[in-house]
């Protein structure tokens, strides 16, 4: 296996004050891997370096084989990194399907005609494509619904499908499961799950740690903006480093819901 995303001593600072200290991990091809960490720790931050929206101060990020530094978020889309929101931005007067062709974007010219559902010749392929994509992605039923209409839970998982648009080898994805109920946050996994299992690797923010479990086999620790451990999920709860994280250092002998 070889790693689609590198990232090696990333720092970073704002006003004085380092956020991001020395980060290096790696994302194999189809890796599920958690980043997760206390309030504050740096996850945004970090998201936020790799998706180029603040460049770093030190390091440097690969990107299937291709070093990134200092590229513009758009042009990183295009390299086939994507990334969902915590709260949702899609277009709510659209419909699903417009949504969805929006995610084409860096990919086409012309987001009036890109939008337009009709050539001369039938439905516009970018439509035919968004449409096909919802459907692969078992939410057809909804394809001319309003935005603004739909349950919360299925606007995410539009938005993730916008997402895909892109054709992404690498989602980024911050607190998913945010604002969700468990049914809806059962609903995601399966739909992340679905997702990994075309071949795109996901990195994951999420505090709900039962999602972390169950979707990632792997996470990465972060406090006060430095990695502390990256490894196995089901033994992340048993590290005294994390547990102090958590817990502070009184505590270091219990056992803590990470996250
Ligand atoms: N643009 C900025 N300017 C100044 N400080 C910032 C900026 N962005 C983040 N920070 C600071 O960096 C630290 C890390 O914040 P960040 O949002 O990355 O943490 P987080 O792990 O995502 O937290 P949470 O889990 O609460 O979302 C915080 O102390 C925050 O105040």
């Amino acid at each position: 296996m070889t790693a689609l995303l590198k990232v090696e001593g990333l720092s970073k600072s704002f006003g004085g004050v380092q956020v991001i200290t020395d980060v290096s991990f790696e994302a194999e091809e189809g890796a599920r891997l958690a980043l997760i960490g206390p309030n504050g720790a740096g996850k945004t931050t970090l998201f936020n370096l790799l998706t180029g929206v603040f460049p770093q101060d030190e390091g440097t990020v690969t990107l299937a084989g291709q070093v990134i530094d200092g590229a513009p978020s758009r042009r990183r889309i295009g390299m086939g990194m994507a990334r969902s929101f915590q709260n949702i931005r899609l277009m709510p007067h659209l419909s699903v399907v417009e949504n969805v062709m929006l995610g084409q974007q860096h990919r086409r010219s012309g987001l009036g005609a890109m939008l337009s559902p009709l050539t001369l010749f039938g439905r516009s392929e970018s439509w035919r494509e968004a449409e096909a994509l919802i459907a692969d992605m078992g939410l057809e039923a909804w394809m001319g619904e309003t935005v603004s209409t739909l349950p919360y839970g299925i606007r995410k998982q539009i938005e993730l499908v916008r997402a895909l648009a892109a054709k992404p080898r690498l989602l980024l994805l911050d607190e998913p499961a945010a604002g969700l109920n468990g049914t809806e946050t059962a609903q995601l996994r399966d739909f992340l799950a679905r997702i990994s299992g075309t071949g795109i690797t996901l990195l994951v923010v999420e505090h709900d740690m039962s999602l972390v479990r169950s979707l990632c086999d792997r996470c990465v620790v972060l406090n006060f903006g430095r990695k502390i451990y990256d490894g196995s999920t089901a033994q992340v709860h048993e590290d005294p480093l994390v547990l102090e994280a958590y817990l502070g250092a009184r505590h270091s002998g219990e056992t803590a819901d990470v996250a």
